[in-house]
């Protein structure tokens, strides 16, 4: 039983709705406090729009979002405490790599010599030491999703949003930036923050992601431990894994 004092889910989506034309998506869902929680499920299935509507990028047709206890349904993205890594265009092409990351903690890029030291910090972390001066367009795309990374890591938000963030990188890679990631995560500065990721590659979440929901039709149609659901037989998590 949970106590008066224990903090609240990191994220609750509460009969979260989005309508895109005649379809209806309607969305449960709590995430724990520091949880890793994976998202799979077929293409289309309204994956990145849960994940939207938790960053505020879409706006709920009914239902409640509540991060780390705050009702921020009606709250702009910029005032969620979440921050979110895409697939893609993470980085301004136009700002160099400390650049990109001193915004995460200074959005008029103003910094005092502590913040500097954090963002030198971040970046040694993520092996990108020394990669200070260099744009995203001479960089790789591994090499971008560490500076994504790193400015993610730098926030200390109770709440981070993964949409298929390693898709386009081959399966080696992929992994390691996974353990970056969880790496990330265990050396954060205050309590770790809870992450919720899409993934296409239902293995990613194995050994990392302790529950793993399953997105169909617009809602979640299945969530348990990561290996009860990947070990499924039959059903429509089973039919999505190819069995
Ligand atoms: N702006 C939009 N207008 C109308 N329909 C949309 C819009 N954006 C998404 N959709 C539809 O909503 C459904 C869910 O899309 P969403 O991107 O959330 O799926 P997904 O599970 O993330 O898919 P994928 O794995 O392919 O990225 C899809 O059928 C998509 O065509």
């Amino acid at each position: 039983m949970p106590t008066d004092d224990a903090p609240p889910p990191a994220l609750v989506l509460d009969a979260v709705a989005h309508r895109y034309g005649a379809d209806r998506m309607l969305f449960d869902l709590a995430v724990a406090p520091g949880e890793w929680l994976a998202v799979i499920g077929p293409s289309g299935a309204g994956k990145s729009t849960m994940l939207d509507l938790a960053a505020g990028f879409l706006g709920a047709d009914g239902g409640r979002v509540l991060i780390a206890g705050r009702d921020v349904t009606r709250a702009p993205p910029a005032a969620r405490p979440l921050t979110c890594v895409f697939q893609d265009n993470n980085l301004f092409p136009h700002l160099d790599v400390f650049a990109n990351v001193a915004l995460g903690i200074a959005p008029d890029l103003k910094l005092d010599a502590a913040q500097r030291r954090r963002v030198g910090e971040a970046l040694e972390r993520v092996g990108l030491g020394g990669f200070e001066r260099r744009r995203p367009a001479a960089m790789s795309g591994g090499e971008r999703q560490r500076v994504a990374l790193a400015r993610a890591a730098l926030r200390d938000r109770p709440l981070l949003l993964l949409d298929e963030p390693f898709a386009a990188l081959g399966p080696a890679l992929r992994r390691e930036m996974l353990d970056l990631l969880a790496g990330l995560r265990d050396g954060a500065r205050g309590a770790p923050p809870a992450i919720l990721m899409v993934t296409h590659h239902p293995e990613d979440a194995r050994g990392r992601a302790a529950r793993t929901a399953f997105v169909a039709d617009g809602r979640v149609a299945a969530l348990g431990a990561t290996e009860t659901l990947l070990a499924m037989r039959d059903g429509p998590v089973a039919e999505y894994l190819g069995r």
